[in-house]
């Protein structure tokens, strides 16, 4: 690559505002052009292909790949909106190839069988930017470390119950307001403890944020979700399983972006969330065995 080429393509700054431009909306998962039409008629902000949504992917077991690139080119094709595709956690091949296919973002998921057990893909090497799930601070900030653009929840994919992506990110900002209060020694104790690179951790202590967009993901289903997410200092919106799992998908997309725009106008939510048909059937993360939990793959 030029020099003209990096400063355009592949610098942090270039890849950080790129996932900051899709900041305040809702990125909808596709699995082909079709449902990319209705998600961009919803005013969906993006779009990530992907194979089969997280509660389809639970259904039917065995391994979670990319999908067949041509899927990334058709939905290309289709919309006028980002694509996004997802890689297995340490598939430094599979991004490779959602890049050179021409991929706008990079998803490295939880949600597809790990590749790596123990390292992510060093992605700082590609032009394309990433987001990345985290369950916590920590996991955020090593993430970032490794070139991400974009931080989600990792939240309990393909459920349908908030409440992991609510767990996840109480515990990202909860880490933050206690980092803006420490010491520079305390800090640096912080970041030995857990895992995290020192600079990083100074850095979202000065910023009171972190230094990348932090969207929700992970068993949104309802514009009454969204909205929550919202009101819990998120930036934006993942939905998978929760709008081509609902009973009208072009009502429910609609909807749940509405509920982003309105999440602090309680009298316009309402409005939102009624007659939007049945959402998603879901599952309890409670009931759930720790073995079945998507979350903990990657940390
Ligand atoms: O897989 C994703 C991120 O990697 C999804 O966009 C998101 O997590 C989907 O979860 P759900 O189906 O519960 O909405």
């Amino acid at each position: 690559m030029t020099d003209l080429e990096e400063l355009r393509r592949g610098t942090d700054l270039v890849k950080r505002g790129f996932a900051r431009m899709q900041k305040g909306g809702v990125i909808m998962d596709v699995v082909n052009a079709e449902q990319a039409r209705i998600a961009e008629d919803c005013g969906a902000v993006a779009v990530m292909s992907l194979e089969a949504v997280p509660a389809d992917i639970r259904k039917r077991g065995g391994v979670a790949r990319m999908a067949d690139p041509a899927a990334l080119t058709e939905i290309l094709d289709e919309v006028s909106i980002p694509v996004m595709g997802k890689a297995r956690i340490g598939h430094q091949k599979e991004a490779e190839i959602l890049e050179a296919k021409g991929a706008d973002m990079i998803d490295e998921s939880e949600v597809l069988t790990p590749a790596d057990d123990d390292y992510h893909i060093d992605k700082r090497d590609f032009t394309a930017p990433f987001v990345c799930g985290a369950r916590n601070l920590g996991e955020a900030l090593r993430r970032i470390d490794e070139g991400a653009a974009m931080i989600r929840t990792k939240g309990e994919a393909g459920t349908g119950d908030v409440n992991q992506a609510v767990t996840h990110q109480r515990a990202i900002k909860g880490a933050i307001r206690q980092l803006e209060g420490m010491a520079y020694e305390e800090r640096e104790r912080w970041a030995r403890e857990h895992g995290a690179p020192r600079d990083l951790v100074h850095e979202t202590a000065e910023m009171g944020r972190l230094p990348v967009v932090n969207f929700a993901a992970g068993g949104i289903a309802t514009p009454a979700d969204a909205a929550l997410m919202m009101h819990h200092g998120c930036d934006g919106i993942f939905v998978g399983s929760g709008i081509f799992g609902a009973e009208n998908p072009e009502a429910m997309g609609t909807a749940i972006v509405e509920a982003v725009n309105n999440w602090d106008d309680p009298d316009r939510l309402a409005e939102i969330a009624t007659n939007v048909g049945k959402g998603m059937k879901g599952q309890s993360n409670a009931d759930m065995a720790e073995e079945e939990k998507l979350q903990g793959r990657g940390v």
